[in-house]
Parts: C-alpha cells; sequence; structure tokens
C-alpha cells in the first residue's frame, strides 16, 4: 500500500484558537477517507492545510511523500483536486466560460468539459450564469470544476450538504465511479450515512484529534450490540442476547412460522461516534 497522504501530529492554532491538536492519520492510494466530525471540529482547516491554503502550526503534513509546503509548482498542485467554500468561480461568466477558463488553466481539452457538465447533470445549464445558481447547483460547478484535470486525489468540504437527495445519490454514484477509475477521494462530512455509503475507512475527528479510525464494517462489528431483533407476523418486536441459548425459542419461531424479520442489532456511524465522543454530530 502506498499513502498518499501522511499527517502527523499535526497542530493549528489560529491567533489563540486551537482549532486542531494532534491530528495524525495516512490515506493510502485508491482509497476513499471519510474525515467526520461535528462542526468546529477542525475538518475544513485540515482540508486547507493539505490543500496549501493554510499554513500549520506544527507537526507533519505530506501529500504524494511531499511536505505540503512545498507542493507549490503547478505540476504538483495539478495532481488534486479540491472543493471548499471558497469558491473562486467567477460569477459574471456562465458555468460553461468558468470551466473553460480552468480548463485553458489546467491545459485540459475544452472537450472534457462536456464530461464533466455530465457528471454533475449540469449539461443542460451549462449557459446559466454562476451568480444565479442555487447553492446545490454552485457546489455541483466546482465539483465539476475540481474534476476538469483528472486529478489523482480529490479533497471534497462537505461534498453534498446543500445538494437534494436526487442530486446527492447521483455525486455519490459519480464519486464510487472516480474512485473505481483509481482516483483517491478525501472527503469531510457529518453526514454518517454518505460516509458509510462511501468511504473505505473513516476518522473520527473531535476536539482537534482523531479519536478513532477503521472501515465502517469493522466499527459497526466492534460497536455491535450482541443482541438479535425478531419482528414477528403479529407485529411484536423481540429483543434477544445473541446467545447459543436462544437458539431453541428461534428454531420454534421459525417452524410456527411466526417469524417476520431476523438481524442482529447494527449500530449506525452516527450512534458509534456519539458512543466515542459523547457528542452528537452536528
Ligand atoms: N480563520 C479563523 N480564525 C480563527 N478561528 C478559526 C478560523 N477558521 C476556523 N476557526 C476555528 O477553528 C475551529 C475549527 O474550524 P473548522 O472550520 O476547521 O471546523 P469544521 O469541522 O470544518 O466545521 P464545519 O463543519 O462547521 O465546517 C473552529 O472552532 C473555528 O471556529
Amino acid at each position: 500500500m502506498t499513502s498518499v497522504i501522511e499527517v502527523s501530529h499535526l497542530e493549528k492554532v489560529y491567533q489563540n484558537k486551537q482549532a486542531l491538536n494532534d491530528v495524525t492519520f495516512q490515506v493510502e492510494k485508491g482509497e476513499t477517507f471519510g474525515f467526520l466530525g461535528p462542526s468546529g471540529s477542525g475538518k475544513t482547516t485540515t482540508i486547507k492545510i493539505l490543500t496549501g491554503q493554510l499554513t500549520h502550526t506544527s507537526g507533519i503534513a505530506k501529500v504524494f511523500g511531499v511536505p505540503v509546503q512545498q507542493l507549490k509548482s503547478p505540476a504538483q498542485r495539478k495532481r488534486f483536486g479540491v472543493v471548499t467554500d471558497n469558491s473562486g468561480l467567477y460569477n459574471r461568466l456562465t458555468i460553461y466560460d468558468n470551466l473553460k477558463t480552468y480548463a485553458q488553466l489546467y491545459d485540459v481539452q475544452e472537450n472534457r468539459i462536456n464530461e464533466v457538465l455530465e457528471m454533475v447533470r449540469l449539461q443542460n445549464e451549462a449557459k446559466q450564469q454562476v451568480a444565479k445558481l442555487s447553492k446545490g447547483m454552485t457546489q455541483r460547478v466546482l465539483l465539476a470544476r475540481a474534476l476538469l484535470h483528472n486529478p489523482e486525489i480529490l479533497f471534497l468540504d462537505e461534498p453534498t450538504s446543500a445538494l437534494d437527495p436526487v442530486n446527492s445519490k447521483h455525486i455519490h454514484e459519480g464519486l464510487k465511479e472516480l474512485n473505481k477509475q483509481g482516483t483517491t477521494v478525501f472527503l469531510t462530512t457529518h453526514d454518517m450515512e454518505e460516509a458509510d455509503h462511501l468511504c473505505h475507512r473513516v476518522a473520527f475527528l473531535n476536539k482537534g484529534s482523531v479519536q478513532l479510525l477503521d472501515s465502517p464494517k469493522n466499527l459497526k462489528k466492534q460497536y455491535r450490540e450482541e443482541k438479535v431483533l425478531l419482528e414477528l407476523r403479529d407485529g411484536r418486536e423481540l429483543e434477544l442476547p445473541l446467545a447459543p441459548s436462544i437458539a431453541n425459542d428461534i428454531q420454534r419461531y421459525i417452524s410456527e412460522d411466526r417469524i417476520e424479520t431476523i438481524r442482529t442489532k447494527e449500530p449506525t456511524l452516527g450512534d458509534i461516534f456519539v458512543e466515542v465522543t459523547g457528542r452528537e454530530l452536528v
């Protein structure tokens, strides 16, 4: 495995506000990595440090094995794409002309514009002026811009926070497809379902440091309550301990054809976050 992002004991202090205390994690090439935390936990700060928009106070942050302070050349910067809140779009230009400007900047062929517009489902709105777009549409233009030059790593800060479920789903499918093609995705979110659906591994950020890091599957296994839920045909729900002693009961219910569904009780990533940090993810 090759780490394309390496962060070690990262600290960021704004004037006298400590945003990051001691953040350590690695992201492997080709994975979708979720950086999860409540509002104010330091997600945006981390993305901005990794993409050279902000300098850190101490610790190490490397992208492609290079300390972020040295990621200055256009050739290095072309290896990643970023979507954060500071849009940098030209409000008076249309969506298409915005993307054309960036395509020229990145030395990308113009026919790529239609490909990325299709990915974010804006091909029919290409002639609209950016100033008149909704927040969700602007978010999709930003994603299209970040994809123009086929980056090796895509940094996304809350990529679907302003989108309705239909467009979120479309973006999720697009991100999964990109990841299949080899793009590493680093995304921040406080949407636990999104993280569960997209991420190979997630890090829980709380009070400026990583409190837990693993795959959603392992986390759910680790924090699973040892219970079995039986939904009976008469509408009753039974919660039984996951133990050999319940085998006879279950066999009886099955032989009497009384079971509607049977499943283990699995926590969501949100449940686990609350259990580990004592905080809701808002
Ligand atoms: N420019 C700044 N000056 C001072 N403090 C800042 C600045 N930017 C962020 N902070 C503070 O640093 C902490 C981390 O902020 P950050 O924006 O990284 O959190 P976040 O997890 O991205 O939050 P959200 O989910 O609300 O976007 C917060 O307490 C925030 O108020």
